[in-house]
């Protein structure tokens, strides 16, 4: 068997489409969407990927609000550049791209933005919605995974899965919304003290992978027609000291799984589409309580 592939780019550029004509919507309305993002320091895949998002913005008429901050800058700073974008009418929603440098108060950061303007849905407030079942923004990377499903009808309810990772950014909140009623799974979350983690991805009609752990997944772990979806990508440098970015999932997976989100092209592109997502829908909750 070779899996189909879940087709993440080619997704994502459908959901851009449908997002542009809302935009166009709410323009035409007066109002124009606009995404804020905080950048501090200069690691080189973070700012890659907070300019992928400006990219994104551009096509789809959102517009840019930057923020840049030296790695040098102070925790006073940082929180000042987030209450500037928590009062700037401008922006409907914006993200503080993580990890922050060493030193910097993560979490003491998330809990002074605007829960209304969390692009990202990692607010605790917003993360404690999603506990609650409420409506809230969601954490961009857990939507994507669950969008890609729905979109290529790979079905959940009742489904047996297993998420590999228990990350705020995408494990933990993947169980939470997986065991909603409208999604109905069954849902196990392996972590770093998980036993017989093989054992467990076995049972599973599908996989999310979000370790952060190079090839961890191997073909004899997944059952024969399964979705695996990659989540994970890591930073390597390999033996010709070259650095590129590789996933949780063995390449040998594509031949027994029956889905298969890879990394690239698959969970990534998805987690910027639904960054816009988040964007759009902030704006248009905004117009509707004018
Ligand atoms: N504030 C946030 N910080 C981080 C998040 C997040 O959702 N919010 N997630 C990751 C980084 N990230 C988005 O910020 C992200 C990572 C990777 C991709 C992506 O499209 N990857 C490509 C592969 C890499 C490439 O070729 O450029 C893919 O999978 O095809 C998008 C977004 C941590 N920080």
């Amino acid at each position: 068997m070779t899996a189909t592939i879940l087709d993440g780019k080619a997704t994502a550029a459908a959901i851009r489409a449908e997002l542009r004509e809302r935009v166009d919507a709410l323009r035409a309305r007066g109002v124009v969407p606009g995404l804020g993002t905080v950048l501090v320091g200069e690691d080189p895949g973070s700012a890659a990927y907070v300019a992928g998002k400006h990219r994104d913005c551009a096509e789809v008429g959102i517009t840019s609000i930057e923020r840049q901050l030296p790695a040098t800058a102070t925790q006073t700073e940082v929180e000042a550049t987030v209450a500037e974008l928590n009062a700037d009418p401008a922006c409907s929603g914006y993200i503080v791209q993580l990890p922050l440098p060493r030193g910097l108060d993560e979490q003491r950061v998330l809990g002074l933005m605007d829960p209304e303007k969390d692009a990202d849905g990692l607010h605790p407030v917003n993360l404690g919605k999603l506990v609650l079942m409420q409506e809230a923004p969601l954490p961009c990377t857990p939507r994507g995974c669950l969008e890609l499903l729905h979109r290529y009808g790979v079905p959940t309810a009742g489904a047996e899965v297993v998420v590999v990772g228990r990350g705020v950014t995408a494990g933990r909140p993947m169980g939470l919304l997986l065991t909603r009623r409208t999604e109905n799974a069954t849902v196990t979350t392996c972590h770093t003290g998980t036993k017989d983690l093989a054992a467990h991805v076995r049972r599973a009609d599908v996989v999310i992978a979000a370790a952060g752990v190079p090839g961890l997944l191997t073909a004899d772990m997944v059952k024969p027609g399964a979705a695996v979806l990659d989540v994970g990508i890591t930073r390597v440098v390999g033996p010709d000291g070259k650095g590129r970015y590789t996933g949780d999932v063995a390449p040998e997976v594509r031949e027994v799984a029956g889905w298969l989100a890879p990394m690239p092209g698959g969970v990534g592109p998805m987690t910027r589409a639904m960054l816009l997502s988040n964007v759009v829908e902030a704006a248009e909750r905004a117009l509707a309580d004018r």
